[in-house]
Formats: structure tokens, sequence, C-alpha cells
């Protein structure tokens, strides 16, 4: 069966005029929070692509509100609207990232009142050292790396109204950040991203998908997910050059093709083999598929028919 069977597949140009009217062009200002954010993001694309899926937000944030509403008027007393989640997933290095950071910022554009908070699943790896001990370094992303249910906990306790602190994890440091946990305090639209998004933890009661309002897949052709893999790794080494605490350090003292050979090799034993098993399945669960091409021009949407 097509697996986009379940989608209406919608061409940039088509998605491009949908609700175009009805949105404000983008200040100075914001062009320049969004720059500051990546300046390599097509500001065509956010025009584009960007503000018409923002829209669409608008209509599933109005469509829960609605629903807490009448829930209340059923059963005759007030019912507090849940936050609402977007979770955004698919591979390592697809940008999934800088999509998470973009629709932050452009929610809270669209909703100024509310505070808009953005959380990585990986702060719910397990520490280097517990999966060192348990003989897991190389597998990290996989599902068996995450604290499942510390993240399925989490999603509830912020459904329920709760205020909740998770702990960080550095690229730069490849580690949990010992000591520093990041505070979600009531958020009116929280955006979960990572790769694990769309799984489903093993017997568990409650699954992802029950905390989810909406998700989006980023999707683009593997050979152009490892070039972004490896064009990310080299700028992290660049980063890394003048700062020994760095992970990326190591390898700056290395022959650049060295290096470079270690980076394709994680790609391959580690992040496509993670993509393959547990990533891609999860496409289809997404209420969105934002496809990209070269440079993460996107060129398709796929959004869910039910
Ligand atoms: N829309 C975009 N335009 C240009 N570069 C991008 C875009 N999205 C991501 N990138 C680049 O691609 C690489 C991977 O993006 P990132 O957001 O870190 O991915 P992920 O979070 O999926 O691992 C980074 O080097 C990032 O700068
Ligand atoms: C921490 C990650 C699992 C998550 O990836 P992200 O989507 O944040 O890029 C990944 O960056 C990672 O470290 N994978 C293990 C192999 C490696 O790339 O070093």
């Amino acid at each position: 069966m097509n697996p986009y069977t379940n989608y209406d597949e919608i061409s940039r140009e088509k998605w491009q005029n949908l609700y175009k009217s009805s949105i404000a062009p983008l200040t100075s200002e914001e062009l320049e929070s969004i720059r500051s954010l990546n300046d390599e993001i097509s500001l065509q694309d956010v025009q584009d692509v960007y503000l018409p899926l923002v829209h669409l937000l608008r209509l599933y944030k109005k469509n829960l509100e609605d629903m807490s509403f009448s829930k209340g008027l059923f059963l005759q007393k007030i019912v507090k609207t849940p936050p609402l989640i977007i979770g955004i997933s698919g591979s390592v290095a697809v940008g999934k990232s800088t999509t998470a950071r973009l629709v932050q910022l452009l929610l809270s554009r669209a909703f100024k009142k509310l505070t808009v908070e953005l959380v990585t699943t990986d702060g719910f790896l397990y520490p280097n050292q517990v999966l060192s001990d348990q003989n897991l370094l190389d597998r990290k992303g996989f599902p068996e790396s995450y604290d499942m249910e510390r993240l399925l906990n989490f999603l509830y306790q912020i459904k329920n109204g709760e205020d909740c602190e998770i702990p960080i994890y550095s690229h730069e440091v490849y580690d949990i950040v010992p000591n520093q946990m990041q505070q979600i305090v009531n958020p009116d639209i929280l955006i979960v991203e990572g790769i694990n998004v769309l799984q489903s933890p093993e017997s568990q009661m409650l699954y992802f998908s029950d905390f989810y309002d909406f998700s989006i897949y980023v999707d683009a052709d593997e050979k152009l997910i490892e070039q972004w893999f490896l064009e990310r790794f080299d700028s992290l080494l660049n980063l890394a050059q003048q700062d020994p605490s760095n992970f990326y350090h190591q390898f700056t003292k290395m022959p650049k093709n060295e290096v470079m050979g270690i980076a394709r090799k994680t790609w391959a034993e580690v992040n496509q083999v993670n993509l393959h098993q547990y990533i891609e399945p999860t496409k289809t669960r997404a209420e969105i598929i934002l496809h990209k091409t070269d440079n993460h021009h996107i060129d398709k949407i796929y959004l869910k028919k039910f």
C-alpha cells in the first residue's frame, strides 16, 4: 500500500497560497531574529511554508480550546484548556531543532500573550556513564538509550498543568550537562523535538500520541541527510578548535580526512541504522510531513486526511 494513502500531497506552490492573504509580512526585527537563529534559513521558506503552517496550528489550538469548553459544558464544571503539545520528529541532522526553533519563534509572534516552550528529547538520554555501564554508548539515539518512561511522565505532567524541570543535553559536551535543568513553567504551547517523538514505549498504559495535538515529521532523501550530518560535524569541529572541554576538540588534532571518515562511519553504523529501524517507521504517525530537497528547500507537504 502507498505509505501516503492517508495524506493529501500538497505542492509547495499550492501550500504557499493557502491563507496567504491573512498573514502579515515579517517585520525587519522578526527577520533579524530568524537570521540569528540560523543564518542559512531561507526567508522564502519562512514566508511560503512556515507562515501557512503556523496558521494551520492556530486551527488546532482553537479546536483544543473549543473541545475543552464543550467538555466543561457537558461536565458542568470549568475545564481548563491543557497546553497544546506539538511533536517534531525525523532523522538525526534532518533539521528538527532548526524547524522547532523557527516554529517556536513564529508561534510566539502569532500568540503574543502566550508562552511557547521548546524541549528536546535529547535531555531524556541516559548520561554517558550510565550508557557506558550498560554497554550502550554505541547505541546513543536508539530507544534503549532514552529514559522513555521519564519522557512520558513529563508529557503527562505538562498536560496536567504541572510545572516541570528536565535534564539538558549538550551536543558540544556530547553528554547530559551535570547539575543543570531546564525549567518548564506553565506553557500554553509546548514543542517537543527529537528522533523518538513518535515512538511508543513498550508496555505502558499511555502512548506519546495521547499527548500530541499536532505532529510534524521532517523528511528528506537519506543522501542529503548524511551530507547535512557531515556538514554539521564539520561546523562542530570548527567550534571546538579552541575549546578543550568540547567533545569534538579531540578530533581537531587529527588529519581532516581521518576525522571525516569517523563521521561517515558514525552515520552509516549508528544514525542511518537508527533511521531505518526506528525513526522512519514512525513517519506516517505524523499529522504533517515536511519534505526537503537540496539546501533544506521544502518542496512538498503531506497533510493527514484523517
Ligand atoms: N532550514 C534550514 N536551512 C539551512 N540549514 C539548515 C536548515 N535546517 C537545518 N539546517 C542545518 O542542517 C544541520 C542539521 O540541522 P539540525 O537542526 O541540527 O538537525 P537535527 O536537530 O534534526 O539533528 C545543521 O547544520 C543546521 O544548521
Ligand atoms: C543525540 C542524538 C541521538 C540526537 O540527535 P539530534 O536529532 O539532536 O541531532 C545524536 O546527535 C547522536 O549523538 N547520535 C549518536 C551518534 C553520533 O552522531 O555521534
